[in-house]
């Protein structure tokens, strides 16, 4: 193997005189990007723990068999949760040892959403029951709700859980092919319970669709149950990536469970057959995916930030054209052209941590309510989570692809991590929802929202992130008609949710810089970010703000001088405003972005590394290649 000296590979700080340039206070930005020193804290001993232990080692992923590599999800989650008991790590502690772990497994459908559905769609006494159970892992559970033919159809749903008076249970029946259960993930090798999502039959009538607790495996040697067929969809998008989950399909044929396993929160069955309705909304069935949602958004700027950190640090060390006299040449993050590309998705990076923030204290402030028998906000929060989880989401997979175009031909490489990163966070703009049927359903509410808007039936003023709606005259206009045609302009209504969404994003940005936030010129820094992430929008719809006359050509023209100043103003700031994500190299799993920017030894290191280089003569040598070099291919047994 060709070696690098050890001195090049240690030790010396190549961005030293970047973070020299830094005008702020980083530990106090690692704070205000953390949430609070205590979550600081936590998430700072935590990553260190997963960094400095080769249990949590992922450097391989990309080289493994899909069988070797879900083997090897197992081994982790199942040594994470020793690390877990045996450190007693606290619920906070646990979930950022898994998000540090960053391998998507089993546990995560368990713990984000298995409990939580047990958790909001159980009664008491369906939580005492199988809490407990479920929280030291001695079952283990997954989602059961997308289908072959019905994901975003929620009501198309074809599974049926038919009442049997005479027993007192379900009968759960898988009627067509269609209405196999596909994607769950977790089902396909791990989970011994789901909680499936069925229509609901009591006495020959339909009550759509909810939610049952039903066993899959046996507890004792992990065999299906009579009637239940279960198994893997198959290799997904890239190598590694989603491949360490085991998302499934499944069938049930007449599986019966007792009465008590259907989820009796929102509505129950009777031992006669009776179905009632409790006062609760029929939504709140869909309640673990609000939830979900919300957590989505709150991880978006973790990924996205992610992406940037690398693309950041390795702008900074990349260095083409420019030399004068023979001296270096120019860092590639001094071309404005890498700035007008990069820094703005710095600044949405910090623009949805806040999002995220805000998102989680709306979430918190409705559940609050519903238990409070409170309904009033549920419509509003539905729209934010839902519109939210798609602008999140859709900008942080476009802006991880842009990270790697950023880095040039190294971007393309495994071991950047940006390959590998995009491949397991590209399919959030499909799952919890489809990006564009959450839009819809934005749309819908803020096309309620206009057609009330001044009805005389309606005495109700819009409020929360509707209430600039009374301040938009034109949206008056707007009204009539809007609902009938809503199909027809769904393309454009999707738009305008989107411009909702960013709406809500900048103005709590805004509101972020309205509290006292401590530590030398961080606040600035902020400032500068939050413009830049607003001025940016403008530029690049300004189409629509000069169609609509909200703004004059001049000031598109101003806007856009202003942001190639707040470019100027991060660029001494930059590598200072990654590091405030503080990340550990294991966790960037990225030569590219390595603390040190020693960037060129690693990556010569790291391809000698690679399977192919085992042996200087390739095997299939003799077999084919000089075959053809002998020009004997005609007589070679291929
Ligand atoms: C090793 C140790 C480990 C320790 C670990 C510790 C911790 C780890 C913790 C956690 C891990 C964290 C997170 C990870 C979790 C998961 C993330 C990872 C992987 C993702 C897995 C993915 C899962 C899934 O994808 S599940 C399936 C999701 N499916 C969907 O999202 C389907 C999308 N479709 C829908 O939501 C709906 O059907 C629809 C499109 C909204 C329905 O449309 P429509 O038919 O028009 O509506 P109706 O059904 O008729 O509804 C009418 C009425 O209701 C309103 N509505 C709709 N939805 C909601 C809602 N959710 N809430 C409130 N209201 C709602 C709708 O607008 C309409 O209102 P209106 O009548 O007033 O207009
Ligand atoms: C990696 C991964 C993990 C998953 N994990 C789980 C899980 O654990 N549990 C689970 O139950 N499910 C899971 N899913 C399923 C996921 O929730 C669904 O795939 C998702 O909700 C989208 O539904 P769909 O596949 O039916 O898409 P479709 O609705 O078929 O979408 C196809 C296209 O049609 C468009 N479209 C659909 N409806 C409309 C409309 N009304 N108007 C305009 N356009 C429309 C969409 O925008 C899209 O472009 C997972 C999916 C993935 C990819």
């Amino acid at each position: 193997m060709e070696g690098v000296g050890e001195e090049e590979m240690e030790g010396v700080d190549h961005l030293a005189h970047e973070r020299n340039k830094s005008e702020f206070d980083v530990d106090a930005m690692k704070i205000v990007w953390a949430g609070s020193p205590h979550a600081f804290d936590v998430s700072d001993r935590i990553s260190k723990l997963v960094a400095s232990d080769p249990g949590f080692r992922k450097d391989n992923r990309s080289t493994l068999s899909r069988k070797e590599l879900f083997k090897n999800t197992l081994r982790k989650a199942a040594y994470a949760w020793k690390t877990i008991v045996d450190l007693r790590l606290s619920e906070e502690e646990a979930a950022k040892l898994r998000f540090y772990v960053d391998e998507p497994a089993f546990t995560d459908l368990h713990w984000g959403m298995f409990i939580p559905a047990i958790k909001g769609q159980g009664t008491e006494e369906q939580q005492q029951k199988w809490l407990p159970l479920a929280y030291k892992m001695q079952i283990i559970g997954c989602y059961a709700q997308t289908e072959l033919g019905h994901g975003s159809n929620v009501q198309g749903l074809e599974t049926t859980a038919t009442f049997d008076s005479q027993t007192d249970e379900f009968i759960i029946h898988s009627p067509t092919l269609t209405s196999s259960k596909w994607w769950p993930g977790g089902l396909g090798k791990v989970a011994t319970h789901a909680i499936a999502y069925a229509r609901l039959i009591v006495g020959g009538r339909e009550h759509g669709v909810h939610g049952f607790i039903v066993q899959l495996r046996s507890l004792e040697d992990h065999s299906p149950l009579l009637g239940i067929t279960v198994g893997d969809i198959g290799m997904k998008f890239g190598n590694g990536a989603y491949n360490t989950m085991d998302n499934g399909v499944l069938q049930f044929d007449h599986v019966r469970i007792p009465r008590n396993q259907m989820l009796m929160r929102v509505s129950q069955v009777t031992c006669e057959g009776k179905y009632k309705q409790s006062d609760v909304p029929r939504q709140l069935v869909y309640g673990t995916m609000v939830y979900v949602r919300q957590t989505i958004v709150a991880d978006a700027s973790c990924a996205l930030s992610r992406a940037v950190c690398i693309a950041t640090r390795y702008s900074a060390v990349r260095r083409q054209f420019g030399s004068q006299n023979g001296g270096p040449e120019t860092q590639v993050i001094d071309y404005k052209t890498q700035q007008s590309r990069l820094f703005p998705l710095l600044a949405s990076a910090y623009a949805f941590r806040f999002i995220g923030e805000w998102l989680k204290w709306l979430y918190a402030d409705v559940t609050q309510r519903l238990q409070a028998n409170d309904f009033s906000t549920l419509p509003e929060a539905h729209a934010c989570t839902a519109g939210l989880k798609s602008l999140t989401t859709t900008a942080t997979a476009d802006g991880i692809e842009e990270c790697r175009k950023l880095c040039g031909g190294h971007g393309y490489l495994c071991s950047s991590g940006l390959p590998e990163l995009f491949a397991v966070y590209v399919p959030a703009c499909t799952y919890e929802g489809d990006n564009t049927v959450l839009l819809l359903q934005v749309a819908r509410f803020l096309m309620k929202t206009v057609s009330q808007l001044g009805s005389r039936l309606s005495s109700k003023k819009p409020v929360g992130t509707i209430a600039y709606m009374t301040r938009v005259e034109h949206l008056m206009q707007c009204r009539c008609g809007v609902q009938r045609g809503f199909a027809e302009l769904s393309a454009d209504l999707v738009e305008a949710a989107v411009a909702h969404c960013q709406l809500i994003v900048v103005s709590k940005f805004i509101e972020k810089l309205q509290q006292e936030i401590p530590g030398k010129g961080v606040k600035q820094q902020l400032e500068v970010l939050c413009n830049i992430y607003a001025l940016f929008l403008l530029h690049k719809h300004q189409g629509d703000f000069l169609s609509t006359g909200c703004i004059t050509p001049k000031h598109a023209a101003l806007a856009n001088d202003e942001l190639r100043s707040l470019y100027s103003q991060v660029r001494p700031n930059a590598i200072a405003l990654v590091d405030a994500f503080n990340y550990t190299d294991h966790y960037l799993g990225s030569i590219l972005g390595c603390y040190d920017g020693n960037v060129y030894p690693k990556l010569y290191e790291a391809a000698w590394k690679d399977p192919l280089n085992e042996s200087v003569v390739p095997d299939g040598y003799h077999l084919y290649i000089r075959p053809l070099l002998k020009q004997e291919i005609r007589t070679a047994r291929l």
